[in-house]
């Protein structure tokens, strides 16, 4: 007689461990190339994409590729190659989030069915190559890890978009969990705290005041209700009680206003102009909503930005490195990462 052997035990046995997890950290994204051809299909998909500009009308197409797509990428390639990773041709934004990555996986090791990989939102590796490849590898579950610290729906949300039209398309799923905004954890302020003193020790000048810079939106997406300019003040506040600084010594400025409609204000670049006429002459400028250097850090701040101070009787002028892959910076991702695994690791 031929005995029918249970579907159950012809598992094999490492089906009975826990299932495996892939962790995808994902940044904004950034042009394949620097030249003009490379910004033009990043700035495309970028500004295309109706979370980033919301009225995606005719007039909006026919300015976009009529004007914006025709002169922009030309200057922006010039940009990018002021700060272009020339070892790796790649902008830096891209060397540093795989190097957060590389990191995580390290910390991670001691746990062999969790997997890191990570993506950009625009460019690539895309979002779709980053979840296939946790799927080929065999994830059952992932994490999506939008790297940045206040929630906005131009970044944040639209990460989740994308990450859902991917899965839209799979018959077999799996499992998704979305870490949330990180814009007040402990561990994200103290990294924060950390790195400003330790840069302020080591600069030959004392600043007279510190501007905190986060990337600007337009005022009218806050009116229609987000969060954004809240999480970057409740940020800027932690922030003022853990260095034991009030609002004149560790300002809120908003940077990279781009079009004609009102953004959320101060404005960096106003508000250099302004100190540096009202006689201060020294200062560090942190920017806490970038997760990693990139093209506004790097260029528009500790280029542009210094430039303006300068420019009006500003003498000393310091860009303080965003937490990237700093010890404090991976602090602050491996505790957010492990706390949102909890239950699958
Ligand atoms: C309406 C336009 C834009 C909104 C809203 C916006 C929000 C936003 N962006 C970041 C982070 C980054 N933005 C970067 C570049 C960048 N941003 C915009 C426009 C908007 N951003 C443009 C057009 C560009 C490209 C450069 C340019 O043409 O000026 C980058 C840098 C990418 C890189 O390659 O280094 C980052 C990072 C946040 C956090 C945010 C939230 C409000
Ligand atoms: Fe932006
Ligand atoms: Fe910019």
């Amino acid at each position: 007689m031929t005995s029918v052997v249970p579907v159950e035990s012809a598992k094999p046995a490492a089906q009975s461990a826990l299932p495996r997890v892939g962790v995808l950290l994902i940044n904004l994204g950034t042009p394949d190339t620097a030249d003009a051809p490379g910004v033009r299909v990043y700035l495309k998909e970028f500004l295309s994409d109706a979370r980033v500009i919301e009225d995606q009308g005719l007039l909006w197409k026919l300015v976009l590729n009529g004007i914006i797509l025709r002169s922009r990428p030309r200057t922006k390639a010039l940009d990018y190659r002021k700060i272009w990773n020339n070892e790796r041709n790649e902008s830096p934004l891209k060397t540093i989030t795989r190097s957060q990555a590389d990191k995580l996986a390290v910390a991670l090791s001691d746990r062999g069915h969790v997997v890191v990989d990570w993506a950009m939102r625009y460019g690539n590796p895309s979002i779709k190559a980053g979840i296939d490849a946790l799927i080929a590898k065999g994830c059952e579950r992932i994490l999506a890890v939008p790297l940045y610290p206040q929630y906005s729906a131009s970044t944040s949300a639209t990460v989740c978009d994308e990450v859902f039209r991917v899965l839209a398309r799979l018959r077999n799923q799996p499992t998704l969990r979305v870490t949330p905004p990180y814009y007040e954890d402990a561990t994200y302020i103290e990294a924060l705290a950390t790195s400003i003193e330790t840069h302020l020790a080591s600069l030959p000048f004392k600043p007279e005041l510190i501007v905190a810079s986060f990337h600007g939106m337009p005022k009218s997406y806050v009116d229609k209700g987000d969060p954004y300019q809240q999480h970057c003040i409740a940020t800027t506040q932690a922030l003022r009680r853990r260095l034991g600084m009030d609002e004149t010594k560790l300002l809120l400025t908003f940077q990279s206003r781009f079009g004609n409609d009102e953004w959320l204000q101060p404005y960096t670049d106003k508000t250099m102009e302004r100190l540096a006429k009202d006689g201060v002459r020294r200062i560090a400028v942190v920017t806490p909503g970038f997760s990693a250097d990139c093209l506004e850090t790097l260029e528009e701040i500790a280029q542009e930005n210094a430039e303006i101070f300068k420019h009006n009787g500003g003498e000393q002028f310091s860009a303080i490195p965003c937490l990237n892959n700093s010890e404090p910076g991976m602090d602050v991702i491996r505790a957010l990462v492990l706390r949102e695994l909890q239950g699958w690791i």
